[in-house]
């Protein structure tokens, strides 16, 4: 029987600027988003019917609330199939985190079936589809670095920033995305990033300065719930980070390192208090 495995990486925002609330509550964005090599495996097996879905954790929902589901479910239709499949995600990317790991499993699962019925989509196409799905999608089939606009799916390519040391924290709470959006005061905003300097920045290889211009508008909301978030930003940068900013609507926690001996010390001093602590490098 066909069996199609299918990596499914983590995000971070490098830098998350919103611009303005639409009529549909959504919210317009300029973000930079890069891949992490943290990853969710997906395994995909074709069945006679329906859809089963099983995880190694358990906090991962089986039913039609898990993106894998809906991705299954946009794609029958589409293309009046009548096969089922099996889904074994086993996951690493923390949960309701950041780090878009729904996201990008939901990512996983088109890409995987367009392999697995032969349906010939291209990645514009896949990307179509996967804003349907969630904001972050796009970006995930897209993968590497990106500039994103629109609510999110609007990507724009950028220059390869790959290999760097990146240190994710991520605290024992979920935070929903929605409630974040909905308690940010746009007149409040009074820091925000200069998006294109930092385009340039990168461009540069000046990680340095990356690192220390990164701002994330999202930060004061999810840091007044949970002012943990603050204090494992001080951690790292007490712990040589370069920079440190929380990844989307958080809680994760990201330091860019350029001393991979600093970064594996603040990990093992993070490790002493949190469980979820990952050493990673940018794709
Ligand atoms: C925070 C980020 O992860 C940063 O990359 C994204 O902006 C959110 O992406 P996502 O989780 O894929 O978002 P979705 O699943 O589409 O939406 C979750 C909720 O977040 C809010 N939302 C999301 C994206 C956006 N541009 N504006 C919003 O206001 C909406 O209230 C929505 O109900
Ligand atoms: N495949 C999946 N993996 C993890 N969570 C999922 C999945 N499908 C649905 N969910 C649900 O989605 C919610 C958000 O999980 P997810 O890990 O995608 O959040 P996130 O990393 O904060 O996403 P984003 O960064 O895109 O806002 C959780 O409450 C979870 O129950």
């Amino acid at each position: 029987m066909k069996r199609i495995i299918v990596d499914a990486y983590a995000k971070i925002n490098l830098s998350l600027d919103v611009l303005r609330r639409r009529e549909d509550g959504y919210h317009e964005v300029e973000m930079i988003m890069q891949q992490v090599d943290l990853k969710d495996i997906i395994t995909i097996k074709e069945i006679e019917k329906g859809i089963i879905i099983e995880s190694n954790k358990k906090e991962v929902p089986t039913d039609s609330s898990n993106l894998v589901y809906k991705a299954w479910d946009i794609i029958c239709k589409k293309f009046n199939i009548d096969r089922g499949v099996y889904i074994n995600i086993n996951k690493n990317i923390p949960i309701a985190a950041g780090l878009a790991g729904g996201s990008s499993d939901a990512a996983a699962l088109l890409k995987g079936l367009n392999k697995l019925w032969n349906l010939g989509l291209t990645k514009n196409e896949l990307m179509e589809l996967g804003v349907n799905i969630g904001a972050d999608v796009p970006f995930c089939i897209m993968g590497g670095t990106a500039l994103a606009q629109g609510i999110g799916e609007k990507l724009t390519r950028l220059n390869n920033f790959s290999n760097i040391y990146i240190l994710l924290a991520t605290p024992d709470i979920q935070v929903s995305t929605a409630y974040v959006y909905k308690n940010l005061n746009l007149k409040e905003i009074s820091v925000r990033p200069d998006t294109h300097k930092l385009i340039e920045y990168m461009e540069d290889n000046d990680i340095d300065s990356v690192a220390k211009k990164m701002v994330n508008v999202l930060e004061n909301v999810t840091i007044k719930k949970y002012p943990i978030i603050q204090e494992i930003k001080k951690d790292m940068i007490n712990g040589g980070a370069l920079g440190s900013l929380m990844s989307g609507s958080g809680p994760t926690v990201f330091g860019i390192y350029n001393n991979e001996k600093l970064l594996k010390e603040t990990e093992r001093k993070l490790k002493k208090r949190l469980s979820k602590v990952y050493s990673v490098k940018t794709i």
